[in-house]
């Protein structure tokens, strides 16, 4: 099937003369063009799992797959973007300087402004585009870190906890910016995320990590309500929550899941 494939994926990373292991057993697929939101308490594995997709980690056991069709994409053939809770951008450039910054030196002039001129349109940024990184806010700065992710023309967008630091107005809006571009553009985003509610209204599924284990997978709907208290999300709400921290009648519970 297409799309991103972990397979019986296991991540151990040595600590203190032990073994923490972050990932235990995990089987996933991600279609291509879906948005799949990662939830789970802290430590259960998420941005382990991101590393693994993005290439900066390798799994201690089993793989990580990108499939067309029947064929097996070589990792270096799937461009992956990746925007962290942090805009960690470059405080003396200014706002179109970071979003043309990773393609410096690989593209010529005019390709870079072919480029980032639509995402600073995308983003609602072209009336700061030479602002400075300090001269704007916590919102924009994490528009300005989408775009830089977005101007490598990525395939794949992993988002770690993107709006993590922001308030909740620039929150929502951002999200649904996110889902949005993700509608505009078709690629595939995997999102993690603390926010149950965030993942609901923002995910085609919710993929539910405990343990470093794949606790529960919940479909949402299509069309998917415009509002995250609408009816139709609260069973799925109670699934992802019970799954997240088990539930009164079975602590400690892990279900076992579909690997597809
Ligand atoms: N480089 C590392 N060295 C040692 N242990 C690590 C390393 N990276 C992650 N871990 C451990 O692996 C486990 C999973 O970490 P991970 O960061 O993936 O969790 P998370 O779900 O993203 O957490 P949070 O929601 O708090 O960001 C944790 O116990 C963490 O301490």
């Amino acid at each position: 099937m297409d799309g991103i494939r972990l397979e019986g994926v296991r991540r151990v990373f040595p600590l203190e003369g032990g073994e923490v292991r972050a990932l235990e057993d995990l089987s996933l697929r991600v279609p291509w063009g879906s948005l799949t939101a990662v939830v789970g308490r802290s430590g259960c594995g998420k941005t382990t799992l991101l590393r693994l997709v993005a290439g900066l980690n390798e799994p201690t056991a089993g793989r990580v797959r990108f499939l067309q069709g029947s064929e097996d994409l070589p990792r270096e053939a799937v461009r992956v973007g990746l925007v962290f809770q942090e805009p960690r951008l470059m405080p003396w450039l200014s706002v179109e300087e970071n979003l043309a910054f990773p393609l410096v030196g690989r593209l010529g002039r005019e390709e870079i402004r072919r480029r980032v001129d639509p995402l600073l349109e995308l983003l609602g940024l072209e009336g700061f585009r030479r602002a400075l990184p300090g001269q704007i806010s916590g919102g924009m700065a994490q528009r300005v870190a989408l775009g830089r992710t977005l101007a490598h023309d990525p395939d794949v967008v992993l988002l770690d906890e993107p709006f993590g630091s922001l308030d909740y107005f620039t929150r929502r809006a951002l999200q649904g910016e996110i889902g949005e571009l993700h509608r505009r553009t078709g690629k595939t985003f995997l999102l993690v995320t603390h926010d149950v509610d965030e993942a609901l209204a923002l995910g085609d599924s919710v993929v539910v990590l405990r343990q470093g284990r794949l606790a529960d997978r919940v479909e949402v709907p299509f069309p998917r309500p415009r509002d995250v208290d609408d009816p139709v999300f609260a069973p799925l709400k109670r699934s992802v929550l019970g799954a997240i921290g088990g539930t009164a009648e079975d602590p400690g519970r892990t279900k076992e899941v579909e690997a597809s």
